[in-house]
């Protein structure tokens, strides 16, 4: 089942919530909604859910119009960042829950309901926990009782508001592994909110990128991270390094340096206009030498603990200090340490510029 989203608008008094959203989640693809708080990711979310309404626009599951349906009509599945268990029921009796509570005649029989929990409970991997009550479980166990609780109905979408945004960081990684292979066994249409680049990038199909209530991109994992199509985009998703300048013949000249430039994410770049080069720390080469560098400054700290080499340098042709990840090969055979003056030649440039400079 498919959720396609045309020319949403949401308002809330007067605040412009959901401006124009356009997207299409396709079947039984993990879709994350990334973004800053308040961007309405999680409006979005309640507005696909039917917790929310739109003021204008459509929302169709497949072919099917659901834009004025209840969350009940729409038959999807929620998981949110606190799901309030009942207390007094235990893991079972709380995973069939909403099938128990089915109209008499769509209610499946008592078997095929003790059916269905035993099988869920063995996807979740909680058969164990069976008769336990909620204050015996941990976080990340209730976490996974919602997320089997939700399922019990055999949701056509599933939508989770920040799942394990609660839980800490270890767990957390587990968890999403774990709703990753979920997701594969599934083969459900699954949309979840986060805030959290690492986690978006982990686990899922999609990324839409949102901000301030519109869509900046909705594209791969990998085309998020490595052809970003905004600044936005760019300095949301990973650490960057950012450079003012602007473009003479090719040259991205910044301060005393011109760069020549030959790769960029951005085809063409306008001859006397301003522009900000935006590069990874790992698209940057540390050389002893002038040529082609965009910056030059003096290594202030080198953190070689890791598999990788961060290295941090001061330099004129940068508000913040530059961050540079070597292989650990490289910074050895290199020698470098700190107040070294080392030059900085970018591998590979995501330019943006400001029109009419
Ligand atoms: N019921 C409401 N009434 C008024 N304003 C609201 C309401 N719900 C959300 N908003 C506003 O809409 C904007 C988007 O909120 P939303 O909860 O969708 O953001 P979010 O991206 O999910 O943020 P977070 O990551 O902090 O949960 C915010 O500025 C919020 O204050």
């Amino acid at each position: 089942m498919s959720i396609r989203i045309e020319n949403l608008e949401k308002y809330f008094a007067g605040f412009h919530a959901l401006k124009n959203i356009n997207l299409t989640f396709g079947q039984n693809q993990l879709t994350a909604l990334l973004g800053p708080s308040g961007c309405g990711k999680t409006t979005l979310l309640r507005t696909i859910a039917g917790l929310e309404f739109a003021d204008s626009g459509n929302i169709y599951f497949g072919d099917k119009k659901v834009t004025a349906l209840s969350a009940a009509q729409r038959n999807v599945g929620f998981v949110f960042q606190h799901y309030a268990l009942f207390p007094n029921m235990n893991v079972f009796d709380n995973i069939a829950f909403g099938l128990q509570v089915k109209p008499r005649r769509l209610r499946p029989e008592k078997e095929k309901i003790r059916q269905k929990v035993t099988a869920l409970l063995a996807l979740v991997e909680l058969s164990h926990l069976a008769a336990a009550y909620p204050n015996q479980l941990s976080g990340g166990q209730r976490q996974r009782v919602a997320l089997a609780r939700s399922l019990a109905v055999e949701p056509q979408v599933l939508l989770l508001d920040e799942p394990f945004g609660a839980l800490d960081a270890q767990v957390r990684k587990t968890l999403r592994r774990w709703l990753r292979d979920l997701h594969l066994e599934l083969k459900v249409t699954s949309v979840f909110v986060t805030h959290d680049q690492e986690e978006a990038l982990d686990v899922s199909d999609r990324i839409v990128v949102m901000n301030r209530g519109s869509i900046e991109q909705s594209d791969q994992p990998e085309r998020i991270y490595h052809s970003p199509q905004t600044p936005f985009v760019t300095q949301f998703v990973g650490d960057v390094n950012v450079f003012h300048g602007h473009i003479d013949q090719g040259n991205l000249v910044v301060g005393e340096f011109a760069h020549r430039f030959n790769n960029t994410n951005q085809t063409q770049a306008i001859d006397n206009q301003s522009a900000t080069a935006y590069i990874r720390p790992y698209e940057l080469t540390l050389s002893r030498s002038a040529e082609n560098a965009l910056a030059s400054g003096r290594i202030v700290h080198i953190n070689a603990i890791g598999f990788i080499v961060r290295i941090e340098i001061e330099s004129r042709q940068s508000e913040q200090p530059i961050e540079v990840i070597l292989t650990k090969n490289d910074y050895l055979q290199q020698k470098y340490q700190v107040k070294d003056l080392v030059y900085l030649v970018p591998d590979k440039l995501n330019l943006f510029q400001q029109m009419n400079i």
